[in-house]
């Protein structure tokens, strides 16, 4: 489907008023992307109701479920989750539906007729899949996402000969009842030994076990999202167990379907490995769920294919976007430039802690963040949108 010039393009907004949906509404604003639109707002549980100010023509919620009322918009842009993709997206182009699909929810992501998007990263692929007749984008897994806006530069540069990243995932991740559920267990903690916080002279190690206690009888309305206690601790496990591989020993035993994600949709961001002429670069690691409330942080580290000084890298890795900037690597830089505190709420991605190892000059060691509901989520699909709008 050509997008009109003569009249705005129907753009179909599902998930608006979801986590990730908000802050899309949000920057879409800021950015005036509503005065290039003929916004249509979709419900799936309020049909009929009213919709949100940004509507123009359009007044009224339309069921996300009726495929004839989304057929007429040329794009639809869905934050509303896997599920709703799953049941929806085939029936519509079933329904013969030519229109571009833009899509937070991972469930289309290695499809071969899908692109990850990422245009500061993968400009090329997108415009490359669009000049072919492309019509599926597909936002990438906030960690990698927020890691390619970071190092990207090290990659497009073919410096890479692998990458390991140990992951420090927000809260958010999990969605809005995660957050909340990690500030419910704080509060817990908190008040159980407020008494004792409160005089000075009382024993730490009393205050300690007390805590341990508390959230070791944690109910399971207090830890009904995460299945454990993540206040005051930490979980090893993002997103579902792929059970590859059968016995321990087996190629790819033990990963975690967010660790395999690292590899599977950076080299495809990257438009290298399988269905590519460029073979895939080796990226695995470990990613585990912090107390962090919407930031995604990562420890990283570099095979580079050879030495080069750590000066270049520096100013390689800052060049790459407008968003991304180098943290001086010392502590008193660190600790005001690179926590998810201040990063959160912003696009800057800071990459620090950029230092060569003791394995050898080859062997580059960083550290960034980005805050997954932006450049983790929305920000990536709302280029997209632009990019179709431009084109
Ligand atoms: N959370 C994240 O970090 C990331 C999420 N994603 C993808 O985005 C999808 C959506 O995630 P997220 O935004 O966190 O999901 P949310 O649960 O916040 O929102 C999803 C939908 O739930 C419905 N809903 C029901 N109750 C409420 C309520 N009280 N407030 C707002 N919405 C409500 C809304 O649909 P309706 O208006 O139709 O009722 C909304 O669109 C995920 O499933 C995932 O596929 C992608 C990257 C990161
Ligand atoms: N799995 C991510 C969030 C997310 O939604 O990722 P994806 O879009 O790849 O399913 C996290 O928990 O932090």
């Amino acid at each position: 489907m050509a997008i009109s010039k003569a009249q705005q393009p129907l753009v179909g907004l599902v998930g608006w008023r979801g986590m990730v949906g908000s802050v899309l509404m949000d920057r879409m604003q800021a950015e005036g992307d509503f005065g290039l639109i003929e916004p249509a707002f979709f419900s799936t549980s309020n049909a009929g109701g009213k919709a949100p100010a940004q509507a123009k023509n359009e007044a009224v919620l339309k069921d996300a479920f009726d495929i004839e009322a989304l057929r007429k918009c040329d794009i639809v842009i869905t934050c509303q989750g896997g599920d709703y993709t799953t049941e929806v997206f085939p029936k519509l182009r079933a329904a013969g539906w030519t229109g571009h699909w833009i899509d937070a929810a991972s469930t289309l992501r290695m499809q071969d007729d899908a692109v990850i998007v990422l245009d500061p990263v993968n400009s090329p692929v997108i415009r490359n899949a669009l000049a072919k007749g492309g019509r599926n984008w597909i936002g990438g897994n906030c960690t990698v996402s927020c890691m390619l806006m970071g190092v990207g530069a090290l990659y497009k540069a073919g410096l890479v000969e692998w990458m390991s990243s140990m992951t420090y995932q927000a809260a958010s991740g999990g969605g809005a009842q995660h957050m909340r559920e990690l500030l419910t267990q704080f509060g817990t903690l908190n008040a159980e030994v407020k008494a004792l916080l409160d005089d000075p002279k009382s024993a730490i190690l009393e205050i300690d076990r007390k805590v341990l206690h508390r959230q070791q009888s944690l109910g399971a309305a207090e830890t009904e999202n995460f299945g454990v206690p993540l206040g005051g601790s930490l979980i090893p496990w993002i997103d579902k167990d792929l059970g590859i591989g059968k016995q321990r020993g087996d190629d790819g035993w033990g990963v975690s379907r967010e660790e395999w994600k690292a590899g599977a949709e950076t080299n495809k961001i990257l438009g290298q490995g399988p269905g590519f002429a460029t073979p895939a670069v080796p990226v695995d690691g470990f990613c585990v769920r912090v107390g962090a409330m919407r930031c995604h942080s990562q420890a990283l580290t570099f095979k580079l294919k050879k030495d080069v000084p750590l000066a270049d890298i520096e100013a390689m890795i800052a060049a790459d976007n407008q968003w991304v900037r180098v943290v001086p690597n010392t502590r008193e830089a660190t600790l005001k430039d690179l926590t998810p505190v201040a990063v959160t709420g912003t696009l800057g991605i800071p990459v620090g802690r950029l230092r060569k190892m003791a394995m050898g000059p080859e062997y580059l060691g960083a550290f960034t963040i980005g805050d997954q509901l932006l450049w983790g989520a929305a920000e990536p699909l709302r280029r997209m949108l632009r990019i179709l709008l431009d084109a």
